[in-house]
């Protein structure tokens, strides 16, 4: 006869997949309960999972054991990997109400906002990290990953794409970041928190208007490999950026740039590379313009308006249009643009994206 201090499954309960990839809810430290360094992405899935008993009063969880390290080696490569299986485990398996992503919090965001974009279901995903060490004292990832799993079989979680569950908030992948490095630490700045995740379990307020999930064009599974974008800074003084190669396209991350910058840009437009430029800090909630919006009718000619009309001769075509991100990070506007190159390199496309995700 088999002998187990282990719960037995109630197998009534709602099935989860949590895929683990490191991090420090996975951390370890050579000094268990002090405050003293660790090494993330050492504890598996399942011992992860077993720290946390309460886990099985509301859910049965597999684990899958994608990585284990810090979420800093995690490249665009593995972004694409993931998405992939999240979407076909989703789509293959009608028994699982969702899948939680165990994640560092330094690439959390990001990893989040590609699977928010590419994962085409209506099942939740949720992205789980802890600002402390799981050896440590008072380690926030077992009731952050608690939350994280009390989400992902909750029924008002359907259609509300990737989010993020930490701190007892629900942030919708879209707008949250890594605000700063403790606990707490995780918001949507104003924008994004979509619930509160309490005693009881989660409580919705909001859902997210932008297109995601399901409703996605961003089909990933004939994409082998994400186009190449680069992300820059532009500030006083700046003469803009020299890159090995040429990329697909190019972030820049400006509140307005200089002259030699501009010349830059606009010389790799008309090079063929799409450029979006997306505020430095993130919220710029107005500047994208909407390529398909009817434009004000011409302001009738006034006396004293003809300029002198140049010759034809030295009259240069205008460069590609430069696309605009509104309200998005800097990051996160990169990786929307890498998306958006797999389906078009039209600018003017590439903005509709911009407004519509
Ligand atoms: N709090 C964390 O998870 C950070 C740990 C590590 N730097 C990572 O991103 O994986």
């Amino acid at each position: 006869a088999q002998t187990s201090d282990a719960p037995k499954p109630n197998t009534r309960l709602p099935k989860v997949l949590l895929i683990a990839t490191g991090g420090t809810i996975a951390g370890v430290q050579d000094a268990p309960g002090s405050l003293g360094s660790y090494r993330a992405g050492t504890l598996t899935a399942e011992q992860i999972i077993a720290s946390v008993p309460e886990l099985s009063r509301f859910a049965q969880i597999e684990t899958e054991q994608f990585s284990n390290g810090p979420s800093t080696s995690i490249t665009p490569a593995q972004w694409l990997a993931l998405s992939k299986r999240v979407e076909k485990v989703l789509k293959d398996r009608d028994d699982l109400a969702g899948v939680v992503v165990t994640h560092g919090t330094d690439r959390l965001e990001e990893t989040a906002f590609f699977l928010y974009l590419t994962v085409r279901s209506d099942k939740p995903v949720i992205v789980v990290g802890a600002q402390r060490p799981a050896t440590g004292i008072s380690p926030d990832g077992p009731i952050n990953l608690l939350a994280a799993v009390r989400v992902a079989v909750a029924p008002q979680a359907k259609s509300k794409g990737v989010m993020v569950v930490m701190d007892d908030r629900i942030i919708s992948a879209r707008e949250v970041r890594k605000i700063y490095q403790r606990t707490g630490g995780f918001s949507g700045g104003e924008m994004g928190m979509l619930g509160v995740v309490g005693g009881n379990g989660p409580d919705f307020l909001f859902a997210p208007t932008r297109r995601h999930g399901e409703d996605s064009e961003f089909d990933m599974r004939k994409v082998d490999s994400l186009p190449r974008v680069e992300l820059t800074y532009s500030y006083p003084g700046g003469t803009g950026p020299r890159f090995d190669g040429q990329p697909d396209g190019v972030a820049v991350a400006t509140n307005g740039m200089t002259r030699a910058e501009s010349d830059v840009y606009t010389a790799l437009r008309r090079a063929g590379v799409v450029v979006a430029t997306v505020f430095a800090y993130g919220d710029n909630m107005s500047a994208a313009r909407d390529p398909d919006a009817p434009r004000p009718a011409a302001r009738p000619a006034a006396p004293g308006d003809s300029a002198p009309a140049r010759p034809d001769s030295v009259r240069v075509p205008p460069a590609p249009a430069m696309v605009t991100a509104q309200h998005l990070t800097p990051a996160k506007a990169r990786i929307l643009l890498m998306v958006a190159l797999t389906r078009t390199k039209d600018p003017l496309e590439i903005q509709r994206y911009f407004l519509r995700y």
